[in-house]
């Protein structure tokens, strides 16, 4: 076993989070929320992303709340490119990491950024170039790397070959994405080992969506293998507008509860972790889907 000492979390409860969210959520609301992370010690921030305000309405404040975020030392701010016109838009509001986001289902792709895996490649190429040529990060997002809410089971090969063309285009670094939540330990373990074909253990990210209530053993399997850069929301937050059903991620409280539990270092203060999940809880008007969050919330009233 390869268990890390250390863990990174990034939440992408501002973007994976909110872009779902049918109500209108004020971009003030969206800038606090990032600033209560930051407070509590998260060093990532996936902020937003540049897509068609059309296909994603929630994320169609992009701008304002890019430019409303006060940035805290050593926190790294990311947010979604899908192509050269949302990489365009983004990099005015000086992001320290773009994501490319692809699938390793060619139904997936087509229904959420509208082309083929080939094609989104195409696409992904010039906006990697164009990042790294201005000292840019770039990570690269692989959706459904277990199941697919349209073609059903993924085979670990699809992965390895999707990781493999990210890599081929010069991404740094992957998240191995459960969309829809499906995995089971050994599943998203085997996505992983085709990952890391093609990418080493510190750059291979695991993002769980927790709609099977599996995210937490998919969790603890990608840190036996080593990985130690987990993708998670707070309050449990999100779900995938091109992803039926699928709830959030795995809650960012939650993750940090288990780490704290096995002696794996965040940096994150559990406490203020918590007050920000309560903060978006009230403002979406609707409880935490942390359970860590709403047992820590019940003791503190008690
Ligand atoms: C990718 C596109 C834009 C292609 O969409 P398209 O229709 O193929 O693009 P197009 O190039 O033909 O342009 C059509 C229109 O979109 C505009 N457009 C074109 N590009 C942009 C842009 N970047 N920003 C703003 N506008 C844009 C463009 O200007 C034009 O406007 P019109 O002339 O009709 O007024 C579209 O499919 C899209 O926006 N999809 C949204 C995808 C998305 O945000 N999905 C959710 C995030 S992925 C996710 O959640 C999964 C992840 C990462 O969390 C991991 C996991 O759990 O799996």
């Amino acid at each position: 076993m390869n268990m890390p000492s250390k863990v990174r979390l990034i939440d992408v409860g501002p973007r994976d989070g909110l872009q779902n969210e049918k109500q209108p959520v004020p971009a003030t609301v969206k800038i606090e929320l990032v600033h209560r992370l930051q407070a509590a010690g998260l060093k990532e921030i996936e902020v937003t992303s540049y897509v068609s305000p059309k296909w994603v309405p929630q994320m169609a404040d992009n701008h304002e709340v890019m430019q409303g975020v006060t940035r805290a030392p050593g926190v790294r701010y990311s947010v979604l490119t899908p192509n050269l016109k949302g990489y365009e838009a983004a990099v005015a509001d000086r992001p320290d990491e773009i994501v490319v986001f692809g699938a390793a289902s060619e139904a997936f792709s087509q229904k959420n950024i509208n082309c083929s895996i080939a094609e989104s490649i195409e696409r992904f190429a010039p906006v990697v170039q164009a990042a790294l040529a201005a000292g840019i990060a770039v990570r690269g997002a692989m959706s459904c790397t277990v199941g697919c809410p349209y073609e059903g089971e993924i085979a670990p090969e699809r992965v390895g070959y999707l990781a493999g063309l990210m890599k081929g285009i010069g991404v740094q670094r992957v998240d191995v994405a459960d969309t829809i939540g499906v995995g089971t330990p050994k599943k998203v373990q085997a996505a992983i080992e085709a990952t890391l074909a093609h990418f080493d253990i510190d750059h291979i990210s695991g993002h769980f969506h927790d709609t099977y209530g599996q995210a937490l053993s998919n969790t603890y399997a990608a840190l036996q293998m080593g990985v130690w850069n987990f993708q998670s929301s707070v309050a449990g937050l999100g779900g995938c507008p091109y992803a039926k059903g699928a709830t959030g991620n795995v809650a960012t409280e939650d993750v940090v509860y288990l780490m704290h539990g096995l002696g794996i270092a965040t940096g994150i203060d559990l406490d203020k972790l918590v007050d920000a999940g309560a903060y978006i809880s009230e403002q979406l008007g609707r409880p935490s889907g942390s359970r860590v969050a709403r047992a820590l919330m019940a003791k503190r009233v008690g």
